[in-house]
């Protein structure tokens, strides 16, 4: 980076008077970084607001345009886009990444969404309100590199909510939790903090704990589930789609997709350490490698469990996610080649029991 562009395409708070438009669409030094001046003149960042089967939407300071479908890139995602050769259009690195796996056979990885800054999780202070679903959200964002924030709403409906306010916070010292009424007039100040212009936010939940009613109390006058589009798709005809990155009245874009709203935790395996990482840490001091913390000698987590310093429960639910966890993320034919191993051994097991039976 160099000369007179540096300030304007690193979004630095020197020029804070003048709206550059990709402020707007979430540009920051961290895109700004992987390029120089030069090449950003010559092929303008342009982000994917929306994926189609047609291609992928993609707005700029100055350009509406589709790029050809491609599956390594999905809403969120940064590309320097060259409108000579549009699909030799550079992606950028990303910031952060939610993806999935395909419930079906061959579980091939779907990319959700790139670029997310603050995953809103939120759950009601009601009979929906349960921690091992909050965990694995959390752990999912971690394993993301997204921010993740818990929001405990229908505060109004319920007789006290502290004890699910301390439930949450218990879940690790790096996640903020604000117990919010979706319905009130003052959401867009409480997540203010999260919510700044450039910011990209998305809201995780079950059905019905007030996602859309957050996301519309950001938007003001807009109206998110409403927020449809048409458009012409490769074969001429008229399509219908829900636009995906909503950029709202506070300045940040939401991400709504569909995907969002079925993600389950596969292979997060990084953010479960994250979320866990003190059990982690005493694990490595267990005597044997694979101490199932059971029956074995010399276990640092069953130690630990007995002078009171670690709960049963939230051990358990580690456990329960480290296991779910590696096998979410075997292929099937590593299931099967598992499967096998794990045959053999019973069957050896199974032979020198008998050859070990005296006779
Ligand atoms: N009293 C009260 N009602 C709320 C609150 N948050 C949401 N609601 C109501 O709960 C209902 C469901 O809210 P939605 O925002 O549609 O929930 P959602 O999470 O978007 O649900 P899906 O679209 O099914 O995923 C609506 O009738 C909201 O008005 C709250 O904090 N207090
Ligand atoms: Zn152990």
């Amino acid at each position: 980076m160099n000369g007179k562009y540096d300030a304007f395409f690193a979004n630095t708070p020197a020029t804070p008077l003048v709206e550059n438009p990709l402020d707007r669409l979430g540009w920051s030094s961290f895109f700004a970084q992987q390029t120089d001046a030069d090449a950003l003149l010559a092929t303008p960042p342009v982000r994917v607001t929306s994926v189609h089967r047609s291609g992928l939407q993609v707005q700029g300071a100055d350009i509406n345009a589709i790029l050809p479908p491609r599956k390594d890139a999905t809403v969120g995602d940064w590309f320097l886009y060259e409108a000579e050769n549009v699909p030799e259009s550079h992606l950028l690195e990303r910031k952060s990444l939610i993806k999935r796996r395909s419930p079906g056979k061959d579980r091939f990885e779907q990319l959700i969404a790139a670029n997310i800054d603050t995953a809103f999780i939120v759950t009601s202070c009601n009979a929906d309100f349960n921690i091992a679903r909050l965990e694995r959200y959390v752990a999912l964002a971690f394993d993301a590199d997204v921010t993740p924030v818990i929001l405990l709403t229908k505060p109004d409906l319920c007789d006290d909510t502290q004890p699910y306010k301390t439930e949450a916070q218990s879940i690790s010292d790096f996640v903020a939790v604000e117990v919010i009424n979706a319905t009130s007039d003052s959401v867009a100040k409480q997540l203010a903090t999260w919510c700044k212009m450039g910011q990209t936010v998305a809201f995780l939940g079950s059905s019905g704990v007030g996602k859309s009613t957050l996301a519309n109390a950001l938007a003001g006058n807009e109206n998110i589930e409403t927020g449809a589009i048409r458009e012409i798709d490769s074969k001429g005809r008229h399509t219908t789609t829900r636009r995906e990155l909503h950029f709202v009245g506070t300045g940040c874009a939401v991400l709504d997709t569909p995907g969002m709203r079925e993600l389950q935790l596969t292979d997060a395996a990084a953010g479960v350490s994250d979320l866990f990482a003190d059990l982690q840490t005493l694990e490595n001091q267990c005597k044997f490698r694979d101490c199932a913390h059971d029956s074995e000698p010399n276990c640092a987590i069953k130690a630990a469990l007995k002078r009171g310093e670690i709960d049963q429960a939230r051990v358990t639910r580690w456990r329960r996610l480290v296991a779910e966890d590696t096998f979410n993320t075997l292929s099937l034919s590593e299931r099967k080649h598992k499967e096998k191993d794990l045959s053999k051994i019973i069957k050896s097991l199974d032979l020198k029991n008998r050859n070990e039976r005296p006779k």
